[in-house]
Formats: C-alpha cells, sequence, structure tokens
C-alpha cells in the first residue's frame, strides 16, 4: 500500500504518501485533520479534463454518505448510530424552542460558506413558519455582517469577541436559545468565542457544534486575545453533552477535492445535516410525533438520491465545466442568473470564488430576481456599497450586460415554477451578447422544458424530480435539495474552470491569500508539502515573503500572526514567492520577479520543483535538473 514516491537529488529525501485512495488509514497524515488533508481521489486533478474534473469531484462528494467501517480508522460518519442519536437529542431542543417563539430562538451562525449557509437555512425555515402562520423563531449570524454574505471577509473569522457580541446582540430578550455554531474544520476563533459564551451561560444557551472533524482533530492552536483553544472550547462541550446541555455534530465526511476547501463537501454536509435534523423536528412537532432514528436516516437518504440524480448529467456539467475554463482563461467572466434561494446557490458559489481562487469579484458573480427583496436578509439592500453588492436581474441589466462579450458565459438557474416568460425574454437579450448562454432547470416528473425556452439557450441541463407526497415539509424537502443540486453543479463549474486555468497544483490551491490564520497556517503547510522543508524554515520564507525582505527582524519574527495576515492580505503570491525562494536560495526581489513572469502558478512550479507524487523516476529528476542549470 505504501510506496516510496521519489528519492530527491537534494535532500536524499523519501516521500511516502499511500498510492491510492483510502484517506481512513491510519498513518495516511495521522495528525493532520480530515477537513486539511489532501484528497487521495483528487490528487491529480490538475491535469484532468472536464470530464474526468466532473467524475473526481463526484467521487469525492460520494464520499459524505459513506458508511462507517471498522477496517479502517473508524470515524464517525453520517449515518453512524451516535450521530443520529445526537441528531434525535437536538431535535427535541428544537421543538421545544418552537414551541415558545416569543421568548426563545434558535440561531445558526458561522464564518464563510458556514455563514452563508446559516443565512440560508434561518430564512428558510422562517419561511416555512410563515407558511403555518407562525411567527419567526430563527436567526444567523455571519462573520464580518451581512456583507460576508456576498463579499469575502476572512478576517473576522479570527475574531473571538466579534462573535460574541453579535451572538449577545442577537439574541437579546431571549430566555431560552439554541444556538448552532458551524464551523466545518472545527478550527474557527470567532465560533469558538460564540460557543465558549454558550457554555458559561448554560441557563438560557444550548450550544451545538457542527462540522466535521473528531473532537481529537479541532484546532489547537491558541486564539489571539483569547484564554482557549477551539480543541479545548470542543472538549468542554464533550464534557457538557454527557448531561444532554451541549451537542457535537461532527461526522467525518472526507478530505476535500481541492485540500481545504470546506466550502465543498463541508458545506454540503451542513446543509444536509441541519435540513434533516429542522425538518424532521417541524414535521414531529406538526404532526405531534416523536423523531426516531429511522426519520433522520430516511431524510438523510433521500439526499443521497440527490447526488446520483445530479451526477446523472455529469456529461452536461462537464460541458460547462469546459465552457467555465475556456471563458476564464481567456479572462472572460461566468456570470449565475438565478431565481429564488436558486440564486442564492449562485451568489455563494461566485463569492467564495474570490478566497478560494484568488480572483476578482467580477470573474463570477450571482444574480438573484428582485435582489434584496427575495434575498431578506435582515440587514436589507446593501446596493449602495458597491458594485459587488449589485445582486437584481435589474442592476445585472443595466451595468453588466452592456458589456457582456462571447468570451463570457452566463448560467441561468430556475424551477419550472419560475415566471418563465420573464426567463425567456432576459435570455433572448443575453443571447444578444454571448452564444454561451446555459441553463439548469429543475423539473417534476411530468413537467418538460418547452421548446421555446430549449431554443433560446446553447444547453439545457435539465434535473427531474419526484414529485413529493409528504405532508408541507415535504415541499421545503424538495426545495432543499434542488438547492443541493444546484449546489454541487456550480461548485463543479467554478472549481473546474479555475483547474483548466491552471490555478490549481495537484489538488492544491497554492496561491491563495493568506487573509486569516488558518490560511496562514495552511500556507505554511503547503510549502512544507512541497519543499519538504521544516515549519519553522517555511514560516520564515513566507514571512520574508509577506514583508518583502531578505532578512527577517527579531521583531518581524515575534509579531502576532494577525499583522501578517492583515499585510498579506494585500499582497499578490505571497506564498508561490516563498516556494521559489526555498527552492532556489534566491532573493526577495528575484523570486518576485520570477513568478510575475510566469502568470500561470502550476507551470512556474513545476519548474522549480521536483514535485512530489508525479511520477517521475530519479534519472528524469537529474536530466530536468541539469537542463534546469544550463
Ligand atoms: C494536506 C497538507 O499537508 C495540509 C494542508 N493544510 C493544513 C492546514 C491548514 C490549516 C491548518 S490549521 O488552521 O492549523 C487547522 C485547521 C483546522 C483544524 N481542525 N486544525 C488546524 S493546518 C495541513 Cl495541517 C496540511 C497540504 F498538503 F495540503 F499541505
Ligand atoms: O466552516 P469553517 O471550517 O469554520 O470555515 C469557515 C470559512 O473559513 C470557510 O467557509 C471559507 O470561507 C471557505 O472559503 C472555505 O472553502
Amino acid at each position: 500500500m505504501i510506496n516510496t514516491m521519489f528519492v530527491s537529488q537534494k535532500q536524499k529525501h523519501i516521500v511516502e504518501t499511500p498510492d491510492t485512495g483510502k484517506w481512513e488509514l491510519a498513518g495516511y497524515e495521522a495528525a493532520l485533520p480530515v477537513t486539511e488533508k489532501s484528497n487521495p481521489i483528487t490528487r491529480e486533478i490538475d491535469k484532468a479534463d472536464p470530464v474526468q474534473i466532473v467524475h473526481l469531484l463526484k467521487e469525492c462528494d460520494a464520499e459524505i454518505f459513506q458508511e462507517e467501517d471498522d477496517t479502517l480508522v473508524n470515524y464517525k460518519r453520517l449515518y453512524s448510530a451516535s450521530v443520529l442519536q445526537t441528531m434525535m437529542d437536538v431535535t427535541k431542543k428544537v421543538e421545544a424552542i418552537l414551541k415558545d417563539p416569543e421568548h426563545s430562538l434558535i440561531i445558526l451562525s458561522g464564518c464563510g460558506t458556514s455563514g452563508r449557509l446559516a443565512f440560508l437555512l434561518a430564512t428558510s425555515f422562517n419561511k416555512l413558519l410563515k407558511g403555518l402562520h407562525k411567527n419567526p423563531s430563527y436567526a444567523y449570524i455571519i462573520a464580518g455582517g451581512d456583507k460576508a454574505i456576498l463579499t469575502s471577509q476572512e478576517a473576522p473569522e479570527d475574531n473571538p469577541h466579534l462573535g460574541v457580541e453579535a451572538l449577545k446582540r442577537v439574541c437579546a430578550g431571549k430566555k431560552k436559545v439554541l444556538f448552532i455554531g458551524i464551523s466545518c474544520g472545527l478550527s474557527a476563533p470567532f465560533i469558538a468565542g460564540q460557543l465558549d459564551f454558550c457554555l458559561n451561560n448554560l441557563d438560557v444557551f444550548t450550544p451545538v457544534l457542527v462540522g466535521f472533524n473528531p473532537v481529537s482533530m479541532a484546532r489547537n492552536e491558541i486564539i489571539e486575545g483569547w484564554h482557549l483553544t477551539f480543541r479545548q472550547v470542543a472538549e468542554k462541550m464533550e464534557e457538557v453533552q454527557e448531561t444532554r446541555r451541549a451537542f457535537i455534530l461532527n461526522p467525518a465526511v472526507g478530505p476535500e477535492g481541492i485540500s481545504g476547501s470546506s466550502r465543498m463537501k463541508g458545506g454540503s454536509a451542513t446543509k444536509i445535516i441541519l435540513e434533516s435534523l429542522l425538518l424532521a423536528a417541524h414535521k414531529a412537532t406538526s404532526n405531534n410525533k416523536e423523531v426516531t432514528a429511522k426519520n433522520l436516516l430516511d431524510w438523510m437518504k433521500t439526499y443521497e438520491k440527490v447526488h446520483k440524480i445530479t451526477y446523472s448529467q455529469g456529461k452536461m456539467i462537464a460541458a460547462m465545466v469546459k465552457q467555465a475554463g475556456t471563458s476564464l482563461e481567456k479572462m472572460g467572466r461566468i456570470y449565475y442568473i438565478g431565481w429564488q434561494t436558486l440564486g442564492v446557490m449562485g451568489i455563494i458559489d461566485a463569492s467564495e470564488c474570490v478566497p478560494t481562487f484568488g480572483t476578482d469579484f467580477s470573474d463570477v458573480r450571482g444574480f438573484i430576481n428582485k435582489g434584496y427583496k427575495e434575498m431578506a436578509n435582515r440587514e436589507g439592500d446593501l446596493t449602495s456599497r458597491g458594485p459587488e453588492f449589485e445582486i437584481s436581474h435589474e442592476d445585472f441589466m443595466k451595468n453588466v450586460l452592456p458589456d457582456v462579450t462571447e468570451n463570457d458565459t452566463v448560467v441561468f438557474i430556475f424551477t419550472l415554477d419560475d415566471d418563465l416568460l420573464e426567463i425567456e425574454k432576459l435570455a433572448n437579450q443575453v443571447k444578444n451578447k454571448t452564444p454561451n448562454l446555459h441553463a439548469i432547470s429543475h423539473v417534476t416528473t411530468g413537467q418538460y422544458v418547452s421548446a421555446n425556452i430549449k431554443k433560446t439557450f446553447a444547453s439545457v441541463m435539465s434535473m427531474t424530480w419526484p414529485i413529493v407526497f409528504f405532508e408541507y415539509e415535504g415541499f421545503f424537502l424538495q426545495k432543499f435539495q434542488r438547492e443541493l443540486s444546484t449546489k454541487w453543479i456550480l461548485n463543479a463549474i467554478s472549481t473546474g474552470g479555475h483547474i483548466l486555468k491552471g490555478k490549481i497544483y495537484f489538488n492544491h490551491m497554492i496561491d491563495l491569500k493568506v487573509s486569516n490564520s488558518k490560511l496562514f497556517r495552511r500556507a505554511v503547510a503547503i510549502l512544507q508539502r512541497f519543499t519538504s522543508r521544516s515549519p519553522i524554515i517555511c514560516q520564515e520564507a513566507l514571512l520574508k515573503s509577506i514583508y518583502e525582505t531578505d532578512d527577517l527582524s527579531d521583531e518581524i519574527r515575534n509579531i502576532k500572526i494577525s499583522t501578517h495576515t492583515t499585510l498579506a492580505a494585500t499582497k499578490f503570491k505571497v506564498v508561490p514567492t516563498a516556494l521559489v525562494l526555498l527552492t532556489r536560495n534566491c532573493s526577495v526581489a528575484e523570486a518576485m520577479s520570477r513568478i510575475q513572469a510566469k502568470p500561470v502558478v502550476r507551470d512556474t512550479i513545476d519548474r522549480y520543483l521536483t514535485a512530489p507524487g508525479r511520477k517521475r523516476t530519479a534519472d528524469q529528476i537529474e536530466m530536468h535538473r541539469d537542463e534546469e542549470n544550463e
């Protein structure tokens, strides 16, 4: 199983990595948190073609539903009995809150994608209650406030005090609060602060932690300005869980297809677990029945069908991935024009591209019918804050469509219950500007996309869903499943498009913006992975690159991380520059000019690295190195 990858001339160094699958192997990067590991399935995704990219992402997403098996290190999985039991315990807390909306509240909280999903779920479940003529029982918190729904706000994630302040503000006056803190990596200080606050006020708060690492792999780095690490908070949660006053929902779902990109499997698993749990609680409340483990399992199993139905369209998804790659390579843009919550899925995927691929907000944008009216976000219309906050179809027509060219790709996302005349009208206007106009349409069995609509689009991916016979909650389950299906497709389009543009190296986004402490750690870890140098040496190279200096003063060495990340957030290509520093022993200035010269990160890095994992024999490396020195 374990084989030596290569013997590099310089370091006489043996890199041992399992050559196939099974991230659960005890020895595979044992110490690394599951959410931060490199997934063996996508080791060579940077060399894959669109069809292969979609297939690899499908395999990664399938790991979410994998049953626990004790042959390997047996992590808790989505369907494990202990996870179902905890979900049942939490549904009882939800039911208690729903009985008294005036004095109690359910809060969903998260940073980045986890915060965006907190917003989506809280809004959706308040709509469910409104449909039953009930008052809202849900609220959401996203680190950085509502602007973080649309734009990358990476710094607030590191601030536990911000988390506590937001929590106090949102639940003022409430007597009973079910706090659901979402941190896929069990790592966000913003969430750690909130959970700790709840643990110190258990008379009012019941804290629930949602994430996808075992507590033993929760982040254990001292949080700046705080007295506990995330792991210490999680361990306190575990103790209190014994008395059913706190709960941890943390099944392993497997490493992300792009290492650390928890917007993908982490985001999908968050949706599956919380929607199943909350829907079951609402159904039990309206039917006056107990929620059973089987109910929860059945709800979650229906999401497994969503995976099957969605990826049955693999070929069409691949065609859109290819188109996205072409647009991005030609410096074109990608626009998602969505209706209702499918428009929110487009806005979420688009907003994630900036921190994930280091792109400009204008490269991938999402738009939604009726803009902020449809979003129903707490802070209302944010349009006046700038172009990245323009999200309505009218804004798109007025400020974006005039500049759309054939280099751009436009994807409409709708259901046949949306206003088809409006869709056709808008589509025809877009069609005059670019032939790359595609549609993702969700239909119910028996509904068909009209020939009119079909001829308007270059391609129409039509997903057919079974008619739901469940009561009222079934309608919401169908909506949630169309959202997840859309998320998988858009994640593939944005991830695949940037892979084809050469942004990814193996399955890592090396040129990441080091804009918070987690990304700083990821940068150092990636440097270690590709140079086999020590963490200290790698951190020094990263700091030299951030501060653009060849000799680091002790003062710089000892500054707190938030100072490093604040400065790094204003810089470009600090990680590739540090990589060249580590492999060429040159000055920072020289490293920067070499990186400037070669914009495509992957080619640059291949040149400077005897890349681990590439199937090269020693003499090839010898030759490669000779050619290098000529
Ligand atoms: C897998 C890999 O070695 C790697 C990547 N990222 C990381 C990390 C990224 C972020 C961190 S971290 O912020 O310290 C963290 C994040 C979450 C968590 N539970 N514990 C720690 S480690 C590690 Cl440890 C390894 C590779 F190859 F990607 F570099
Ligand atoms: O949910 P977590 O692990 O706390 O991560 C919260 C954020 O860092 C994370 O959502 C980030 O914005 C995304 O770009 C990850 O793909």
